[in-house]
């Protein structure tokens, strides 16, 4: 078959073609390196609501960074009310989805969701004899939290005499542990070991139950048997309306960390953990106005400690007067963090960032922390210096990160698409490296000889200036800059020079808001 659309292909560099973009272009790919991601494969039914079944196996697993492809099994027209509709995908393609990603894809673990048939789950075990894999994590889907049946009958035996035997884990709840026992009444933890352990005796390795269900319970208690030993696994219960999906998403994490190398326990615990924080931080989220919502696997990135006071994306031109904290001078001249904080603010600087050397990681917490509330209030951003722990603890817009600070890269994927990073270059190289890595702004450096910093190399305004004009971020200048030479600086004439970094010209003066005030009109008559 051959695709002509943008696609993929759009994103190979063209030898022939001799843009800068292109170019660049294959200096990330060069640079790199190939690896094989860890990988899930979901073979599940899709739910249009996008709560559970495949939808939220692929979210799952992608919060957990693990490559995830599908076979589906079914379509279903579902939302927050119930289930609307089933429509099964022909067995023979079922089939033939599975040959195409087990006989190319490398999968390490086998995920299976929504079976609707008997004659599905003898295609399932066909191919994996064909294709073996890892692990296999059967989550064995018969109803929906809505009381959908989504699964008939016949399919207990498929579970029980084919697919249960291969299994590295199942996962039922209450409901599906009662119904694959014949019925019995599971109302106890005490039931909960009972049916872990009759579960284990149709074959698969471990066996988790998991007691959501459970009536009158506190906590969230799930009950996990390896063939030996029998532990419950408790978590708090969270109140809320959307847990739509729970069930798929704690089967496909475990599976997701099963890809990665992990062993079961661990893997079930890491699990519990993910569901635990996802119900958490989607507690109040309003989706639907049926009965169960859906839960939101990425909510954790938006979530108060990771991203409070990010309200919009980041904005070059706050980088105008960036004020650079010392805890030196702040002690030298007897002033508090905050005090001289508010006052860089109230005298017109833009951006803050909290550059502490000398204190230890508990100190520097708390003051991030303090901060951050001053800047929050004031819609100021606050970076953070090195330290990218700190910023991620105590809901900073992001960090500063210097060429022997953690990797950009790193940085970022700890950090998440929205955090504000910036580098410190002092060469065109480091600056589109930078670009690369994706960080959002440079600073640039020392433009003067400086004092603050010990043995910093000074580039002077032509430095600044090359690297200003080969950079495809904006710039902040940094080092020896002052009311005395900062337009100076500004009238280098690169459009992408935003504004100056200063440490001592505002924090080792009489006056903090006085001197910053000055500095910030000055730079109002910038060009
Ligand atoms: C805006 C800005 N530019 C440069 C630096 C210097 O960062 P780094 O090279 O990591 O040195 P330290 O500040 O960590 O000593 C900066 N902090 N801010
Ligand atoms: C923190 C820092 N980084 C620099 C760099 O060149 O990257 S110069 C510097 C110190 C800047 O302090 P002052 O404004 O007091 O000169
Ligand atoms: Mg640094």
């Amino acid at each position: 078959m051959v695709y002509t659309g943008g696609g993929l292909s759009s994103k190979i560099p063209v030898e022939s073609t001799s843009s800068s973009s292109s170019r660049n272009l294959g200096l990330v790919v060069a640079m790199t390196q190939k690896h094989r991601p860890p990988h899930v494969l979901t073979v599940a039914g899709s739910d249009s609501g996008a709560g559970a079944g495949i939808q939220a196996d692929l979210k799952a697993c992608a919060a957990l960074g693990v490559y995830c492809s599908t076979v589906i099994t079914a379509v279903t027209a579902q939302n927050t009310v119930g289930v609307q509709g089933v429509n099964a995908v022909a067995e023979d393609f079922v089939e033939a989805q599975l040959r195409s990603v087990l006989s190319d894809m490398q999968v390490d673990v086998v995920k299976t969701g929504m079976l609707p048939s008997i004659g599905v789950v003898e295609i399932l075990c066909k191919s994996l004899k064909e294709f073996p894999v890892q692990a296999l994590v059967v989550d064995p889907v018969m109803v929906s939290t809505s009381g959908d049946v989504l699964a008939d009958s016949s399919i207990l035996v498929g579970f029980r005499g084919e697919l249960f035997p291969m299994a590295d884990i199942v996962t039922p709840n209450l409901k599906e542990a009662s119904a694959l026992l014949g019925g019995v009444e599971l109302k106890t933890v005490a039931d909960m070991h009972f049916a872990a352990k009759a579960i284990h005796d149709l074959g698969p390795r471990n066996v988790l139950i998991k007691g959501g269900d459970l009536p009158a319970s506190l906590d969230a208690v799930d009950v996990f048997f390896d063939g030996e030993n029998c532990y419950e696994l408790r978590a708090s219960r969270i109140n809320t309306r959307n847990t739509h999906g729970t069930g798929c998403t704690l089967a496909s994490c475990i599976a997701a960390e099963l890809a990665k190398g992990s062993l079961m326990l661990p893997a079930v615990q890491v699990a519990k953990r993910f569901v635990e924080s996802a119900l958490d931080y989607s507690k109040d989220i309003v989706i639907g106005s049926g009965p169960q919502g859906p839960l939101d696997h990425f909510l954790k990135l938006k979530s108060s400690v990771n991203s409070s006071s990010r309200g919009a994306a980041f904005n070059p031109s706050s980088l105008l007067l960036y004020a650079v904290t010392d805890s030196g001078m702040t002690k030298k001249w007897s002033r508090s963090m905050t005090d001289v904080v508010k006052a860089a603010i109230e005298g017109g600087a833009t951006i803050i960032q909290l550059r502490e050397k000398d204190v230890e990681t508990r100190e520097f917490m708390e003051l991030a922390k303090a901060c951050g509330e001053i800047c929050r209030s004031r819609g100021i951003p606050l970076v953070i210096n090195d330290r990218i722990d700190i910023a991620l603890a105590c809901g900073a817009d992001g960090v500063h990160v210097g060429q022997s600070d953690m990797p950009t890269r790193v940085a970022r994927a700890l950090l998440g698409p929205e955090k504000i990073i910036g580098v410190s270059c002092k060469t065109v190289e480091q600056a589109l490296q930078a670009w690369a890595d994706g960080a959002d702004y440079i600073g640039c450096g020392g433009v003067f000889p400086t004092s603050t910093k010990a043995n910093n190399l000074t580039i002077g305004l032509d430095g600044l200036k090359t690297v200003c004009l080969a950079s495809k971020l904006p710039v902040v200048a940094i080092g020896g800059i002052g009311i005395g030479n900062a337009l100076s600086v500004m009238d280098i004439g690169a459009p992408n020079l935003k504004g100056v970094a200063v440490v001592s010209a505002l924090f080792d003066r009489e006056c903090v808001s006085s001197e910053t005030r000055k500095l910030s009109d000055l730079l109002s008559t910038a060009k």
